[in-house]
């Protein structure tokens, strides 16, 4: 029999506090998620200190969970609003952490979409879904704006999979001097800050939507951007919440949509471009990522995954085909070794500058 949320519900409900309360009532239980016999939840403590406090309790509320008839397994974590003494969420900072509670419920916002102060433009890059080179291309295409002189933010927004802070080879937790606002870091003439930074990878694979978009959200306002000429977002794969909030919250410039050549990569970036249309988005264009493929022996240039499908495409959409990236060992390469291939010369990287120098000309970066 499978397992319902309700049963999870009373078998926390069990586990009574000396006052008679229970994890449910302090409302300390988040985004509980049950997907077939696996259940997933967060218990989110109101501070550093009672989250330390309450690692007996995740034991515990685990193994009563296991019990439930129908769980095979089961997966707490626990969030504060910092990092426990001793244990930061990503690398050394030397300031204080901040105090932001990353991933709480976004603040009500009056009005339409509103700017982020300071930034110009804010540029999305998103992908119908993962793993087409939609964090290659949104680093790249940083690292060859800010070569042309442009002052430009980077936000890996990407929190099921952040890779930015490997793909820039920055690790370091921003500082926030003041407790309340964040320092970015830099890294190849960007400005750039990632939410995998902030958020230990176990607390944010059981986040839903909502909490994802107020550390989305806290990350956009509470970030020390200073002036930028543009922001680019590295989106979640996919048309989730976290996409449709940022549309409906925060004036977007325009979205670069990433695919590769195959069908079923077609298929799924329709769906993200219907849902920039749903949001008055403007579609800046489609890019074809791993496009051909030049063997590095012998130059001999090969159509790996098909040829045209992207280009068929947007020209059916009647959006822009804004270039097909060569797919090459160097990118992977250099983006493993945390210095985009942007950064040096070659094809791959004189895509990217023709890519940036025509969003620079066209006034969209
Ligand atoms: N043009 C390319 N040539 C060679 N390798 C590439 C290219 N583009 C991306 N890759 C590699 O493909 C892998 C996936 O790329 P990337 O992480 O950018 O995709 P993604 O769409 O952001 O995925 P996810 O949604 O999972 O974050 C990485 O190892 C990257 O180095």
């Amino acid at each position: 029999m499978a397992v319902t949320r309700e049963a999870v519900l009373e078998a926390l409900k069990a586990l009574s506090f000396p006052d008679g309360s229970n994890p449910v009532s302090r409302d300390l239980v988040r985004a509980l998620t049950v997907d077939g016999a696996n259940v997933r939840f967060v218990f989110e403590a109101p501070s550093a200190e009672a989250a330390r406090a309450m690692e007996a309790l995740r034991d515990i509320a685990e193994k009563q969970v296991a019990q439930l008839p129908g769980v095979e397994k089961v997966t707490v974590a626990l969030t504060a609003p910092t990092a426990p003494a001793g244990q930061s969420a990503a690398g050394a900072g030397t300031g204080a952490p901040p105090k932001l509670r990353v991933g709480g419920h976004p603040t009500p916002q009056e009005g339409g979409p509103q700017a982020v102060p300071g930034v110009d433009r804010i540029l999305v890059v998103a992908s119908g879904k993962g793993g087409v080179g939609k964090s290659t291309v949104s680093a790249n295409l940083a690292v060859a704006l800010a070569r042309q002189g442009r002052r430009v933010g980077l936000l890996d927004a990407d929190i099921y999979g952040p890779s930015q802070p490997r793909m820039m080879g920055v690790s370091a937790r921003p500082d926030s001097p003041d407790g309340e606002t964040i320092v970015p870091l830099k890294a190849h003439g960007v400005t750039m800050m990632s939410i995998g930074l902030m958020v230990a990878p176990e607390t944010a694979l059981v986040w839903r939507g909502p909490m994802l978009m107020g550390a989305l959200q806290q990350l956009l306002n509470k970030v020390q951007w200073g002036r930028l000429d543009v922001l680019i977002i590295d989106l979640p794969p996919g048309t989730g919440d976290v996409q449709l909030t940022l549309g409906q919250r925060t004036i977007m410039t325009g979205a670069i949509v990433v695919s590769t050549p195959q069908d079923v990569a077609l298929l799924d970036a329709r769906k993200a471009i219907d849902m920039f249309d749903k949001l008055k988005t403007p579609i800046l264009g489609l890019i074809e990522n791993m496009s051909t493929y030049v063997c590095p022996n012998c130059g001999h240039e090969e159509h790996l995954f098909g040829h045209g499908g992207v280009a068929a495409e947007a020209k059916k959409m009647g959006v822009p085909l804004l270039a097909e990236l060569p797919l090459s060992l160097d990118v992977r390469i250099a983006g493993d070794a945390g210095a985009p291939v942007a950064t040096g010369e070659g094809p791959a990287a004189d895509a990217y500058m023709t890519l940036a120098k025509r969003l620079v000309d066209e006034g969209k970066a």
